[in-house]
Parts: C-alpha cells; sequence; structure tokens
C-alpha cells in the first residue's frame, strides 16, 4: 500500500528539526488516536501539537518512548491505530496559555543536531548557530517577541539552543513547512526585525561560525531568502548523534572543510524601520535614499556594518543578480547589529547590462572585474548601482513563504532567470581586501591618496571618465622628454639632498628671478603667490600679450582668420626634475609628488554639479593638484568642440585648459606645439574643480618640469588663501561670460561671488551689479 502522503510530510517537517520516524512514529499515531484522525489538528501549526509531543515524550518518558516507538508499524493504514482514547501527549492551548508556558516551563533538553535527509542533504533550515545565539535562545520567550505574534517575530534557523530551552516547541524549533506561510521562530532575547525575514543570525552564520556547515544549493528559506545548500560531500563529518551538544570546537583536520559559498539575498519586502538598509542607489530619481552621511554617522555611532578590514567574513559569498532587470543591490544591517553585510558580486554581464557597470567604471572600479564589496559603503554610501535584489524578492518569484520544495532554488540555478556568481572564499577574501577601501576612491589608487566621492542630493553618481594621473597625449601633440633635450643649465648638478637648504645657488631658480617658489614646507612663497595672483585677478597688473597668428583662431580654420585675442602672461614655477642632482624629495619638487592633501568629489547643493572640496583646512599656498588630461594641439581641441556641437561626443564636458602662459614668446608656434589639457575624458580630480569669477580659493600657476620647452608645462592649483574644512575648491576659469563666441557652450554661474562677471545669472541682485 503506497505511503498516506500526510504521514510523510508529517515525517519531513519533523525530520527538518532532526525528528527521526522512530521518534515520530509512536507519537503520531497517538495523536491520530487521540484526535480522531483529524490530521488538520496535528498538522496545524506546522505540526506544532506533534512536535510538542515528542519533545515532551522524549523529556519525560524516554523508557516509553522505546515501548511506543513500534517502529516496523505501517502508518500507511491509518485505520490500524487504536481507537483506545489517551491523555493528549500535549494539548492545544490558547496562545496566551503558551506563552506564559514558554517562559516558565524551561527545562533541560540537550542540544540536536540537524540530521542528514537521505540524500546526504541538510534539512533546509538545518544552519548551525554559534554559540552566542545559542544562549540568546534559553532566556524566556517574551510576548512581544513570540514566534507566533505575526509581524513581529523574527524568522531563525532551525536550531535547537545550547542550553536549558523552553518546553514550548516554539521555544525550540520551527519546523518548516515548505506549504506553509506560517513560519514561525523564536529568537529569544532579541528584538524581532522583520516579518517574514531571516534573522540576522540565520544569513551569516558560515560567516560567524568557522566550523559551520556551508551550504551549495540554492534553497529559499521560509522568509523568502535565498540560501544556497551544499550537497555534504563527506556526511559522516556531520552525522552525530542527535542529541550530542554543538561544539565550538573547529572540526578535526580530517574533516572536510566546505569552502562552497553562502549567501543570502533578501526579498526587497525588508522592512526599512526595522533595518538600516545601505542601498546602494539607483539612479531612478524617484529612489529616495538616505544620505551618506547617515550611513557614516550610523557607523560613527558603533553602527552595524563593520568595515571588512574589521571582520573579514570567514567564508565566500554567493549572489544571484538577474540579468537584463534593474535591480538595487542592499545591505542590510539591523539595529541590533547582529547580521551586517551582504557582499555582492554581480556578473560583469549583469552590470553591463543595467547602470552598474558605468557606475563601477567611475575611477575604473569596474576593473575589478565586477565585484562590489558593500562594505565599503560606510564610505562610499551614495554609489549607485541597479536594483537586484529587489527584484530578487518581486519578480524572480523566490517565494516569501519560504517553498523550497517548490522552489528549490531553480530561480538561482536558472542561467535565464539569475546570474549567480560563485567566489571561492579566498577569492572573495582578497577582493574584499582589495576593493574595500579602493572602491569609493575616485582615483582607482593612481594618486598618493584616496579621493572618495559623495553625494547627499541626488542619485547622480560622478561623470564616467578614466582617471589618469599625468598627462597623456592624444595623437598629435608634439611632446618629447627626452633627457638630451633638457640642457645641463636648466638643471642643478652641484645640489645635493635638498635645493631649498642648500648652500649652492640651485640654477632651477635662474628662471624664476634665482628665487624658489617654495618654503621649506612646501607651501608657495607668500609674495611669489601674491604677484600670481595680482597679475591673474587685477586687471591693471594684467599683462597681455598677443600673438601675430594665434594657434587658436588657426586651429578654427575659419577664412577670415582672427585676430588674437590675447593670453595673459603669468609667472610659473620651475621645479627640480631627473636629470637634477638633489633627493627626489627636495623641497624644490612639490607638484611632481602629486597630490597630498585630503580632497573630496562632492554634488554641490548649488546646482553647479559635482565639484571638488578639500576635507582639512588648507593653509595658503597649499598644493592642491594639478589640472591632469590629454594633452591635445588646439586643432584637435577645435575638432572636439564641433562634434559636441554636433552631439557627437556631447556629453557633459570640462573646460580644457589652454596652455597658452608662453605662446607669444616663440613666435609662431607649429600646428602641434599649441596645446591645451582636455580632461573630458581621461582627466584627474581636477576636473571637479567649478568656477568661481575673481575670488576664487585656487590659483593655477604654470610649473615646468621635465621639458624646457615653454609650449608644454603643468598646471597646477594652489589655494589662493587658508581654506577651511568642508569648503568648496573653486578657480576662475577667466570666462567672459558675455563672449557670444566662446568654443564651447557657457554655463549660467552660480558662483555666488559678488564679482560674478555672469551679468545673466538668475539670482544677480541689482546691488551686486553696481
Ligand atoms: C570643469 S566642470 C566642473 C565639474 C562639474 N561641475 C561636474 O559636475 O562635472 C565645468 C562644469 O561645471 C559646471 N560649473 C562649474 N562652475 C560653475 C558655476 N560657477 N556655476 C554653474 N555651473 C558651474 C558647469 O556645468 C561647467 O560646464
Amino acid at each position: 500500500m503506497a505511503p498516506n502522503p500526510r504521514v510523510m510530510k508529517a515525517f519531513r517537517a519533523m525530520k527538518a528539526i532532526g525528528l527521526n520516524e522512530d521518534k515520530v512514529k509512536p507519537v503520531l499515531k497517538k495523536l491520530l488516536k487521540l484526535y480522531d484522525k483529524n490530521w488538520e489538528l496535528i498538522e496545524e501549526e506546522n505540526y506544532r501539537v506533534l512536535a510538542d509531543a515528542i519533545f515532551d515524550e522524549d523529556d519525560s518518558k524516554v523508557s516509553e518512548e522505546k515501548e511506543n516507538g513500534n517502529q516496523g508499524e505501517d502508518f500507511a493504514d491509518e485505520a490500524e491505530v487504536h481507537d483506545e482514547p489517551e491523555r493528549p501527549l500535549k494539548r492545544l492551548r490558547p496562545r496566551s496559555q503558551e506563552e506564559q508556558a514558554s517562559q516558565s516551563t524551561v527545562v533541560g533538553t540537550s542540544l540536536r543536531k540537524p540530521l542528514l535527509d537521505d540524500e546526504g542533504k541538510l534539512g533546509a533550515n538545518s544552519l548551525q548557530q554559534p554559540p552566542d545565539m545559542m544562549k540568546l535562545q534559553s532566556g524566556p520567550i517574551s510576548p512581544q517577541n513570540h514566534p507566533r505574534d505575526k509581524g513581529k517575530q523574527q524568522a531563525s534557523p532551525i536550531h535547537f539552543g545550547a542550553q536549558g530551552i523552553s518546553n514550548s516547541y516554539t521555544d525550540r524549533t520551527l519546523p518548516y513547512d515548505s506549504d506553509s506561510p506560517h513560519v514561525r521562530h523564536a529568537y529569544k532575547g532579541k528584538e524581532p526585525l522583520l516579518p517574514q525575514v531571516a534573522p540576522r543570525e540565520k544569513r551569516p552564520v558560515v560567516e560567524r561560525s568557522p566550523h559551520a556547515v556551508r551550504f551549495k544549493d540554492s534553497t529559499v528559506d521560509p522568509d523568502g531568502a535565498l540560501i544556497p545548500t551544499q550537497k555534504v560531500l563527506d556526511s559522516h563529518a556531520l552525522l552525530k548523534p542527535k542529541d550530542e551538544p554543538y561544539t565550538d570546537d573547529l572540526p578535526p583536520d580530517d574533516v572536510p572543510r566546505y569552502e562552497t559559498p553562502i549567501a543570502v539575498i533578501r526579498p526587497d519586502s525588508i522592512r526599512k524601520e526595522d533595518i538600516s538598509v545601505r542601498r546602494i542607489l539607483t539612479g531612478k530619481p524617484d529612489d529616495q535614499e538616505p544620505p551618506a552621511s547617515h550611513f557614516a554617522a550610523e557607523e560613527d555611532r558603533g553602527g552595524s556594518v563593520p568595515t571588512s578590514s574589521s571582520s573579514p567574513r570567514a567564508t565566500s559569498e554567493l549572489a544571484a543578480v538577474r540579468e537584463g532587470s534593474p535591480a538595487n543591490l542592499e545591505i542590510a544591517s539591523s539595529s541590533l547589529g547582529e547580521e551586517s553585510l551582504m557582499n555582492v558580486q554581480p556578473s560583469v554581464g549583469a552590470l553591463k547590462s543595467s547602470g552598474a557597470y558605468s557606475a563601477l567604471d567611475v575611477g575604473g572600479i569596474g576593473k575589478l572585474n565586477g565585484s562590489i564589496d558593500t562594505h565599503c559603503f560606510s564610505e562610499a554610501a551614495a554609489l549607485q548601482l541597479p536594483r537586484q535584489i529587489k527584484s530578487v524578492g518581486e519578480d524572480t518569484h523566490f517565494s516569501t513563504s519560504g517553498s523550497a520544495e517548490s522552489n528549490g532554488g531553480q530561480e538561482l540555478r536558472d542561467p535565464e532567470s539569475c546570474s549567480l556568481v560563485v567566489v571561492p572564499q579566498h577569492q572573495l577574501m582578497f577582493e574584499e581586501q582589495r576593493s574595500h577601501h579602493h572602491f569609493n576612491d575616485i582615483t582607482k589608487g593612481e594618486e598618493n591618496v584616496e579621493i572618495s566621492w559623495l553625494n547627499e542630493i541626488n542619485h547622480e553618481r560622478p561623470p564616467s571618465f578614466i582617471y589618469i594621473p599625468q598627462n597623456l597625449v592624444f595623437q598629435n601633440a608634439n611632446l618629447t622628454f627626452t633627457l638630451s633635450q633638457i640642457n645641463a643649465e636648466d638643471c642643478c648638478h652641484s645640489c645635493i639632498v635638498d635645493c631649498l637648504s642648500s648652500t649652492s645657488v640651485c640654477v632651477c631658480v635662474h628662471e624664476t628671478g634665482n628665487e624658489f617658489a617654495y618654503t621649506s614646507k612646501g607651501l608657495i612663497r607668500e609674495d611669489f603667490l601674491e604677484e600670481c595672483i595680482s597679475m591673474t585677478r587685477d586687471p591693471q597688473r594684467q599683462c597681455l600679450s598677443y600673438c601675430k597668428a594665434c594657434p587658436l583662431e588657426i586651429s578654427k580654420n575659419d577664412e577670415c582668420l582672427e585676430p588674437c585675442k590675447g593670453h595673459l602672461k603669468r609667472k610659473y614655477i620651475k621645479e627640480c626634475w631627473s636629470k637634477c642632482a638633489c633627493h627626489k624629495r627636495c623641497g624644490n619638487r612639490v607638484v611632481q609628488q602629486g597630490i597630498r592633501c585630503k580632497l573630496q568629489v562632492y554634488f554641490t547643493p548649488e546646482g553647479k554639479g559635482w565639484g571638488l572640496r578639500t576635507i582639512e583646512k588648507l593653509p595658503k599656498g597649499t598644493f592642491v593638484c594639478e589640472y591632469v588630461g590629454e594633452i591635445l594641439t588646439t586643432k584637435e581641441l577645435h575638432e572636439r568642440n564641433v562634434q559636441r556641437t554636433r552631439g557627437i561626443n556631447n556629453e557633459r564636458y570640462t573646460y580644457p585648459v589652454l596652455l597658452d602662459a608662453y605662446w607669444c614668446l616663440k613666435g609662431a608656434l607649429k600646428e602641434e606645439e599649441a596645446l591645451c589639457l582636455d580632461a573630458t575624458f581621461y582627466g584627474n580630480v581636477a576636473r571637479f574643480i567649478n568656477h568661481r569669477c575673481l575670488d576664487a580659493n585656487l590659483i593655477e600657476i604654470p610649473v615646468k618640469m621635465e621639458t624646457p620647452d615653454h609650449h608644454y608645462y603643468h598646471s597646477a592649483f594652489f589655494t589662493a588663501r587658508e581654506v577651511n574644512a568642508l569648503e568648496e575648491l573653486t578657480w576662475d576659469y577667466g570666462f567672459d561670460f558675455d563672449d557670444d563666441d566662446h568654443p564651447v557652450e557657457m554655463f549660467r554661474c552660480l558662483c555666488g561671488s559678488k564679482f560674478c562677471r555672469n551679468m545673466k545669472r538668475p539670482n544677480r541682485s541689482k546691488s551686486s551689479l553696481r
């Protein structure tokens, strides 16, 4: 006779909580008798009464259990079960009573280890639990977190407490009924977090417990969270007597370690009030996300998200990314600081098809083979990635009722629906470490310092560009940095270490009036700086020179060559370089040392887009950064501008810097010598410096280094005054806003300076016009 499916189901439910058939059979028989074969009563609440009865029996009548355990009996025929009424093993009580009972009735019960099923798999919820959690379970269950209080309870993995546990079934275990939406879990001593959401402890079980079993095949936990499960290769490693207590001891060396990753993907049903959601933002304007500062503040409060550096996880992780659908990668962290992170390793393919790929490309992050470490969100905070995890809960049909049997993790395994990237533990650890601190570094590690970016205003992310720390020739620029080109008289030979403190006269200062531009503290000398500032700002002191045939005008290829509009003559700095005898750290080498101050790219609240600010106070004369970009000839620049106006390559452009300080010194420049820098596609952090009319806090000063040719030099920014921490760094682009002939479209100036030259700006007050 075919086995009764209800019996089989009861067995399965009990097996999931570590009760084998031998134990279940006799009790089930009794219950059937007792309830007059009313299966509904037995099946109710995931066989609660059955489990309770077994535990009661277990606790009080060990010997009786043997007697009742008629293992040979066939449950297929329920009619064979005695009709004789018996004392109920456990009465179904009203909830209030049950709660009381569970609070008061604490009996010692040994730990039960989840058993393997027939296939050698662990039960769907057979997650081990670390000792700290076990302890928590030994306390009384409170009405607030009573598992039956739907909407308040938090789910838990199937497990048993480490010490004495309540005799209440709900207190000690939770049968996982794949068909039942009523999954109940007890989590004593914890505030309930979410309805239908796996508890914090559940996800990172493997992470927290080095010897925990790792799972491979995906299944869905009762809360809809995805829990990959693993077929255990060596089941002996896990086959232990059911009642054997858990141990914290590491498994012996001969026990195979299961390195297969575990990951849990949460549906978006997570209540935001219950958790701190660290979300990788979408580009969607309607997606309201907490600002990055919120996250940072949360961490400052000893928040729940540890950094990877402080708590590297003990396992690899796995994540599902739904191809082709925008998604939301989330990190959830509870206020309890329990479960904290989700490491997401979306496939590059999936990212490419979404907005994530371009997001990752910012600062070259995408080069990290698509690995996203969401740890870094304490720093990164607002990096935008597609909504992927959200769709896991909604679109990929992961059952929130947790039907492992019905889903069986199929969605995860289905290449059509999800793209899984399984990252071996060692690799993840490496990538984590590698990417954690660099994830939000817009320089992608190219500078001495990391430069984070932050958008507290909206969901825009920094524009895509390739970060280069030094200028690169685009194509036709005539630049040769040969040593032979550098004359001996342009280099210092008698300086030993630091030219600034050298007793001999450094020849490198010949060009700059026999005075170094720098102080021993690495700042620009006050008088040098003031001279530069006044030559730039003071119209009386401005010295313009005019080319006979201006390269800028020639590059326009107009039929009628326009006269030169004039080029500002400027002071410049000459730094020592490779052919000099001094030390690399010589005081006359500042710009070539690269960025030293703490900077941040941030989204300006005034509507100027992204901007650059300092996050530390900067003294006057501090070198901030160089303007780095592609070195173009003016002709190449003109061609780019034409393309932009025609809508080709018309992304938001930066304003190229003309390297024109010496144009008039050499007579007519050859086409390939008239140079400029364009940071639109390749550039450094200077591309984010916004314009401010006249009283900008940065001044740009030409710096000569490796080439004696005047047509090429470095363009370096120094602070024109002391700049406070968090102040935006600005630079006067030198625009004439009324020049309709400007090669690139002029923006409406929002600099806020009382000297603003943009007469058409909307908020210009009459007083400022006077
Ligand atoms: C070199 S980029 C600076 C970075 C730019 N804000 C961004 O988001 O990438 C120059 C562009 O910034 C904006 N911008 C710079 N200064 C501005 C100002 N004072 N007022 C309004 N927009 C400004 C303009 O859109 C301009 O085209």
